[in-house]
């Protein structure tokens, strides 16, 4: 069964059409991604999925229940998380206390707790410190737990994001470009990361520009052009579909020359 089931989902500014009925289904368990040249609609695409963005028309199925209109909040709560294409983390915190924060918005208590320090919210803490700092290790972070998180060099930033939405223990880990600005050492280190939380469970949708990453770690991927998705297959039938070539093309960059 798809865990996530998007029919004919539109969105219009003005004008424009960002994004143009577009249907997709994303397997439980799979690693799926969607690429397109720039301004291809990916990003409103996304936004839309999370709650960020109201669709013109179309309808967005999470794990058999309509989400269309739901609160980002909501669907976070139901399970769809999701990263941001610039890094956004919380200045003035250690590398451990920002994944902290994630786990909270997943458990109970909030502010009220925090003050009163009942001592089933201690425990709960001392959990969310054991956990953030497993996730931290899991991600390759164990050793700079303790450090400023805006002194994190941009990779280990972009590897800190994902351990923070793990923590809000997502069933679909939506990722918005997770590579961008990275090296190839550190696009890399992020392939291995997103394949294992895969392999461990999580359902994964990345939007991404990164070609080669895409086409080397996706099990299945859409391709979307002008708003319209042109492809969906598999990367070795991305890679040969003639409009997809087209459209890459078109943009000054074909599958193959971002793969060198
Ligand atoms: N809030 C908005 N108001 C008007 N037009 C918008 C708005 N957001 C996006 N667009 C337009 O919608 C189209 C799709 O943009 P979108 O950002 O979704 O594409 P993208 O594939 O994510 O591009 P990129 O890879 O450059 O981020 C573009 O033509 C963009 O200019």
């Amino acid at each position: 069964m798809a865990l996530l089931s998007v029919r004919g989902l539109t969105k219009r500014f003005a004008g424009l059409t960002a994004v143009n009925a577009i249907d997709l289904d994303v397997p439980e368990g799979s690693l799926f991604a969607v690429i397109g040249p720039n301004g291809a609609g990916k990003t409103t695409f996304f936004n839309m999925v999370s709650g960020f963005l109201p669709p013109t028309e179309g309808t967005i199925a999470f794990a058999g229940a309509d989400i269309t209109r739901l609160r980002q909040d909501r669907i976070a709560a139901a399970g769809l998380v999701r990263t941001f294409q610039l890094v956004q983390l919380f200045k003035g915190l250690t590398v451990a206390e920002n994944v902290e924060v994630g786990f909270h918005l997943a458990t109970r208590g909030g502010v009220t707790a925090a003050l009163l320090r009942p001592s089933w919210f201690r425990r709960q803490e001392a959990d969310v410190h054991a956990r953030a700092r497993e996730l931290l290790a899991f991600v390759g972070l164990g050793a700079v737990a303790d450090q400023d998180a805006e002194l994190l060099p941009y990779g280990q930033q972009r590897l800190l994001e994902v351990a923070r939405a793990l923590a809000a223990k997502p069933r679909l880990l939506l990722l918005d470009e997770p590579a961008a600005g990275l090296n190839a050492h550190e696009t890399d280190a992020l392939a291995e990361v997103i394949q294992e939380l895969n392999r461990k469970g999580t359902t994964v949708l990345l939007i991404e520009h990164d070609m080669a990453l895409v086409t080397r770690i996706a099990h299945r991927i859409a391709v979307l052009d002008f708003g319209c998705k042109i492809a969906e297959g598999t990367p070795d039938e991305i890679k040969r579909h003639p409009d997809v070539i087209a459209a890459y093309l078109g943009a000054e960059e074909t599958p193959e020359a971002a793969h060198a």
